[in-house]
């Protein structure tokens, strides 16, 4: 009997077709890598954030697609798109029958959403990671709605903050004299000016990209317990991203500094503290940027490299060493992670595959380096 065209094939026939086409032959099996090389880690989260399902127009989690090939749903961009790209731009590449000296091996991570502590966090840690011998990582970028693409080569440090102001209590009738609240109003009026200082320095600089400064938000406030009563304790807390060139050690003595301002009993605690901001190189010298960005030149598309604003599970890979660029290949699209109607056109989604399948080759080409010996 004839066989049938691969739109009716069964998918275990043709993943079966698949694998006979690789060259497994000996004596020199189609699967042979140069295990002496250090390998490149592809890295991505699965674990998405909370949705709020009454703002979205389609059910987050139905991957609904509209007429025009937009593709709605929490992970679209964050980072479902690129774990799925992944995998198909290795399957593309398996089934073209190709090999590279260096070996790829891919990381489906949990818990990046609310810190990586319970994943890469201790994943790096474990022996099972170091038997990777990673000597390079892809993880998570962002989409850019311009035509350029965005990679990532630092991350700000997440300092999570919490301010403690206490006072003296009493009736809410009275002008009671250092109140917790007038204290944490100080320390509030402080960090909020020093916002609005990095906030000009970004906007006056049109080639200033937003990771490149330090951010600060009011996230909390806390304390209270009834109309009238002054209460004896109040707390704020701060989001705050310090950019990768800052003096961490100075940064926490302005924390200390902004607190003594506000006067006596105005302490502050660390949530989440990164102290260790690490850079990957961006120079044609570097071997691994270099075979990053050839293939961008190659393919004629434009690349912006850039600090992430955010954290992501790339500074534990950085911390050990290992160099690490946060990438999504999604251009041409509005930065939605995090937000309602996060979604993601296929035409980028599928063009990020053909780009994945460029890289990866490069990458995995990089000739031996002085630290893979
Ligand atoms: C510092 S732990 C928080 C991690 C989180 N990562 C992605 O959004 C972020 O808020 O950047
Ligand atoms: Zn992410
Ligand atoms: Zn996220």
């Amino acid at each position: 009997m004839a066989s049938k065209g691969p739109e009716d094939e069964h998918p275990s026939v043709t993943l079966f077709r698949q694998y006979l086409r690789i060259r497994t032959v000996q004596p020199k099996p189609d699967y042979g890598t140069n295990p002496a090389l250090s390998s490149i880690l592809l890295n991505s989260h699965t674990d998405v954030v909370p949705v709020f399902k009454e703002h979205w127009s389609h059910d987050p989690f139905e991957a609904f697609k509209d007429s025009e090939g937009y593709i709605y749903g929490r992970g679209t961009q964050d980072m479902k798109c690129v774990s799925i790209q992944y995998l198909e731009a290795v399957r593309r590449l398996k089934v073209e029958g190709h090999c590279f000296p260096r070996t790829i091996h891919m990381t489906f991570v949990p818990d990046e959403e609310v810190g990586g502590h319970h994943g890469m966090e201790l994943f790096v840690q474990r022996p099972e990671f170091q038997a990777l011998r990673a000597g390079f990582a892809l993880d998570e970028g962002l989409a850019n709605p311009t035509d350029a693409f965005s990679v990532f080569y630092s991350e700000r440090s997440s300092w999570w903050v919490r301010v403690t102001s206490t006072g003296r209590p009493g009736h809410g009738s009275r002008f009671i004299e250092d109140t917790a609240a007038e204290k944490l109003h100080k320390v509030v009026s402080l960090i909020l000016a020093f916002r609005e200082k990095e906030r000009q320095r970004l906007q006056s600089n049109p080639h200033m990209k937003e990771g490149a400064v330090t951010s600060v938000n009011l996230t909390k406030l806390e304390g209270g317990v009834a109309y009238n009563v002054v209460p004896a304790t109040m707390s704020a807390g701060f989001d705050f991203r310090v950019a990768p060139d800052v003096d961490l050690k100075a940064f926490e003595e302005q924390l200390h500094a902004w607190c003594q301002a506000a006067g006596e009993g105005v302490t502050f605690e660390f949530v989440q503290k990164w102290m260790e901001p690490r850079a990957t190189p961006t120079d044609d010298s570097d071997p691994w940027w270099a075979a990053f960005s050839r293939v961008f030149k190659d393919m004629n598309l434009t690349l912006e490299a850039e600090i992430f604003p955010a954290t992501t599970d790339s500074r534990f890979l950085r911390a050990v060493g290992i160099p690490a660029l946060g990438f999504s290949p999604m251009n041409r699209t509005p930065v939605l992670l995090h937000d309602h109607n996060e979604q993601l056109h296929e035409a980028v989604f599928l063009r990020g595959i053909d780009i994945y399948t460029h890289l990866l080759p490069a990458l995995a080409s990089v000739p031996a380096l002085p630290s893979d010996s």
